[in-house]
């Protein structure tokens, strides 16, 4: 007897959502497994934040369907938000916290109690390398290590599904490069969902790509499968509302 398909940790089925009148995201679907690393790309106004906020239970859609690892986020949020984490494209950060307080705070949220707390705080201190920093206020840390800190929260919990909006932005080069081996690492343990408007940070952090335009899904293809020069053709050819190249697609 074959073994039978593992249910994936993300699927989003035929999602829209409109906003201010205007349709944002339209009949989006998507999959993810664990251990995939899928980057969201598009140009600003895309539908990334959107589509991502949508997985990540804080905005409903109109139409479609999100589950998580099988469970109906917006049927059942609160046993489908347990397996989400999410660092928006602000992270939620409180600056007048050291990090030790900020992320034992939310490992407490995350329902964590006793030996629990400290046990996850440890893991993510070490997971996104904060130890250095692990007693200074989050305020004073610089923007590179204040990410990896919003990392470490939406890590604490260990979920299956990890979101990120744009975790590279407004990074410096070295912290760009950083972030990206941290990305990679969390594979493993987890199904990773991040957005960018970058091809080459999406390139070497994510097992696949999927090409957003005018909240529309215009292009999948996994990063082994295309070399860089075809992709940045169809994401060009997809941004000035050219037609994809034709044989590879969604
Ligand atoms: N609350 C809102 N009300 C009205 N329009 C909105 C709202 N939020 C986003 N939009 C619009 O939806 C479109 C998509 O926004 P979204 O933030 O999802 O794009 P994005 O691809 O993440 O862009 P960026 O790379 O600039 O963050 C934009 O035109 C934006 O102005």
């Amino acid at each position: 007897m074959t073994d039978p398909i593992p249910v994936p940790i993300l699927a989003v089925n035929a999602v829209s959502r409109s906003l201010a009148g205007r349709e944002i995201v339209r009949d989006l679907s998507l999959s993810l497994r664990r251990g995939e690393v899928l980057g969201l790309l598009g140009i600003n106004g895309a539908g990334k934040s959107t589509t991502l906020r949508m997985i990540a239970g804080v905005l409903a859609p109109d139409r479609g369907q999100v589950l998580i690892d099988g469970a109906d986020l917006y049927e059942t949020p609160e046993l489908a938000r347990r397996g989400i984490g999410y660092l928006p494209e602000q992270a939620p950060l409180h600056r007048e916290l050291t990090v030790e307080e900020f992320l034992r705070f939310c490992a407490r949220l995350r329902g964590l109690k006793g030996a629990a707390v400290g046990a996850a705080l440890d893991q993510a201190i070490a997971r996104c390398d904060l130890a250095e920093v692990r007693r200074r206020l989050i305020g004073q840390l610089s923007k590179g290590f204040q990410q990896r800190v919003g990392i470490a929260q939406a890590l604490i919990h260990r979920p299956p599904l990890v979101i990120l909006d744009e975790p590279a932005s407004g990074l410096d080069p070295v912290q760009s490069v950083r972030m990206r081996e941290l990305v990679a690492s969390l594979r493993p343990d987890h199904a990773v969902i991040l957005s960018t408007h970058l091809l080459a940070e999406a390139q070497v952090c994510c097992d696949r790509i999927a090409i957003l335009h005018r909240g529309q899904l215009r292009h999948q293809a996994a990063t082994s499968a295309e070399r860089t020069e075809q992709l940045e053709q169809q994401f060009l050819r997809i941004a000035t509302d050219l037609e994809p190249v034709a044989g590879v697609g969604v």
